[in-house]
């Protein structure tokens, strides 16, 4: 979701593992020539974007050893869920409270699905992010990984998830996606065995 830290995060895990570090947002302002999303959202429309960051998605599918932040509602569209699937995809769970305060901190002008002329900038974070939150459903927990900002803090005994770290939500991250592939690789390796056993009887 918009705010989530997939930028921040993203950047450190692409520099302990060594990856290059992309953001799906810049790749699509680049490719429309465009200075910022909002402009695009301005100008074009949210469906324009939509069509060229699918492309982006398209794109960078076939790279390897790349972190990607994608953008916040890259997760709509199934077309771009065969992409992101072609990797690891990393969901980052941040109640909407610590959505709209980070974003409330830095204004809504960058965000056009937040963007409000008036009115108390987190209370209009926190609603249209909520709004957001409903309609997209349960698309974010289409990812291979879920890295819960609550379940960090309690597990290091903060009472807030304000008090995390980049550096602790990438690290729980880390050890999300060794989880996830030595768990694949496992029910990877019992198929070939079991395909094996297979031939075997044939
Ligand atoms: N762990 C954290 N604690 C507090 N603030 C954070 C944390 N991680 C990121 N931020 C701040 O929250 C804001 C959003 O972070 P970031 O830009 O990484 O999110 P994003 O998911 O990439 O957002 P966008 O939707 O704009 O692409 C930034 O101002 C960033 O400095
Ligand atoms: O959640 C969203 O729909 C968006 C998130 C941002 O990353 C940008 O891609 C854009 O502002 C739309
Ligand atoms: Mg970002």
């Amino acid at each position: 979701m918009m705010g989530s830290g997939k930028s921040t995060v993203g950047k450190i895990l692409a520099e302990v593992l060594g990856y290059s570090f992309f953001d799906s947002d810049k790749l699509v302002e680049q490719a429309v020539g465009m200075p910022s999303v909002a402009q695009i959202f301005k100008v074009h429309s949210e469906a324009f974007f939509r069509d060229n960051e699918s492309s982006v998605l398209r794109d960078l599918s076939s790279m390897r050893r790349l972190v990607v932040a994608t953008g916040g509602g890259a997760v709509i569209r199934p077309v771009n869920w065969k992409n992101m699937k072609k990797g690891l995809s990393v969901w980052l769970d941040v109640p909407l409270e610590a959505l709209a305060r980070r974003i409330a901190k830095v204004g809504t002008a960058s965000r056009p699905l937040l963007d409000q002329p008036s009115g108390d900038p987190y209370t209009m974070a926190f609603s249209k992010l909520s709004m957001l939150a409903e309609q997209r459903g349960d698309a974010y927990a289409n990812a291979d990984v879920r890295v819960s900002l609550e379940e960090i803090a309690s597990k290091l005994g903060h009472d807030d998830v304000s008090k995390l770290t980049p550096i602790d939500i990438a690290l729980e991250s880390l050890h999300k996606i060794e989880s996830f592939v030595v768990e694949d690789t496992a029910v990877a390796d019992s198929q070939t065995e079991s395909q094996s056993q297979r031939m075997h009887t044939l």
